[in-house]
């Protein structure tokens, strides 16, 4: 259950009529997510029309001063064709609010459901849809520093110490490990660009095989650009329980983003080298919250060790499996 902030109803009414969006007739927390409170709002209008819309209050990990990044990105997205949710502005032009002591955004809604076991050709449009994304954002000129890069690695798994012992025997040794092979492998010549940093299939609303709206832009960064599609091929390649490997979606998912981006050779020969970066992020974070989250939190915590999994699994993979013929 991903909402820390409970807003009573009539604060979230009160917040509302900053807006044009007529006057709020429902509010649910939605269970999804583990970062921020987000909550679905239904408005209606003078005239009846009824308006879904998503409010988000900012929690843990994301800074108040990095959501300007996000909302110019999203606005220059947006105009570049990429289906991606605005930030709403109020009545005076202000986008970012505080609402019960947090900073909160009001967001567009978009429909489409996530998928949990994506087909082949679903993975096809999520890639797609990330190529074009990459495309769209050539254009934008803002950066921001990845934290969760290399060095964030070695932050996170400094902070996590012995107590990766506790999740799996053995595991700080096998994370100093592949932090040492990463740090003499790692390919920082690679192109960098504007990434997502967390295009999991949570994140990607679809109707049947189309996607229809990509959300969550919160990691988003300047980074190596073939590293964001490592990350997906980490989160759509795999079983839900982060078990077998579908090489399948693999191929469909590297040759979606091909067609709409491209991917150079060099791209392609650090390609296992990006996976296993990208698989020990998320079984830090995962590590990191999981150490420091109370076992009975309203959150549900996630399994870091489906990351080890597919760390071990990249360590000894051919490329050829993980890329498509
Ligand atoms: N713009 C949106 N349109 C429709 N649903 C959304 C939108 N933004 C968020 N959601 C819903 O809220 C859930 C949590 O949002 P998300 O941004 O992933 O939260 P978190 O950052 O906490 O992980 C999503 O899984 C989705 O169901
Ligand atoms: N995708 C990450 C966790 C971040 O959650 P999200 O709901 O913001 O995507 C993971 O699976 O570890």
């Amino acid at each position: 259950m991903a909402v820390y902030t409970h807003v009573p109803s009539e604060e979230m009414a009160a917040f509302l009529t900053r807006y044009d969006t007529g006057e709020l007739v429902s509010a649910k927390g939605i269970a999804e997510g583990v970062e921020n409170s987000n909550y679905m709002l239904e408005t209606r209008r003078a005239n009846g029309a009824s308006e879904r819309f998503i409010l988000t209050l900012y929690e843990k990990r994301v800074d108040e001063a990095d959501l300007p990044f996000f909302m110019d990105l999203l606005d220059h997205l947006g105009a570049n064709g990429c289906k991606v949710p605005r930030f709403i502005a109020d009545r005076e032009g202000q986008k970012l609010q505080q609402l019960a002591g947090r900073p909160a955004c009001l967001i567009e809604f978009l429909s489409g459901i996530s998928v949990t076991e994506p087909t082949p050709a679903q993975c096809l449009a999520a890639g797609r849809a990330m190529g074009e994304l990459h495309r769209a954002s050539e254009g934008f000129a803002q950066e921001r520093r990845n934290a969760l890069d290399l060095p964030g690695w070695h932050d996170l798994a400094d902070k996590c110490g012995t107590h990766l012992d506790d999740i799996a025997p053995g595991l700080a040794a096998r994370v100093t490990q592949e932090l040492a092979f990463l740090d003499a492998h790692w390919p920082n010549a690679l192109e960098r660009g504007v990434i997502h940093a967390d295009l999991f299939p949570d994140n990607v609303l679809m109707s049947g095989d189309a996607v229809t709206g990509l959300i969550d832009f919160y990691f988003s960064c300047t980074d190596i650009r073939a590293y964001d599609l490592a990350i997906m091929h980490g989160a759509w390649c795999f079983a839900a329980d982060g078990g077998a490997y579908h090489a399948a979606r693999g191929a469909s998912l590297v040759r979606g983003y091909t067609v709409a981006h491209g991917l150079s050779q060099a791209e392609r020969a650090a390609f296992p080298i990006l996976c296993r970066g990208a698989a020990l992020r998320f079984l830090l974070t995962r590590a990191y919250d999981w150490i420091n989250t109370p076992a009975d939190a309203l959150v549900t915590r996630k399994d870091p060790l489906a990351y080890l999994r597919r760390l071990d699994f990249y360590a000894q993979a051919n490329p050829a499996d993980l890329l498509g013929a």
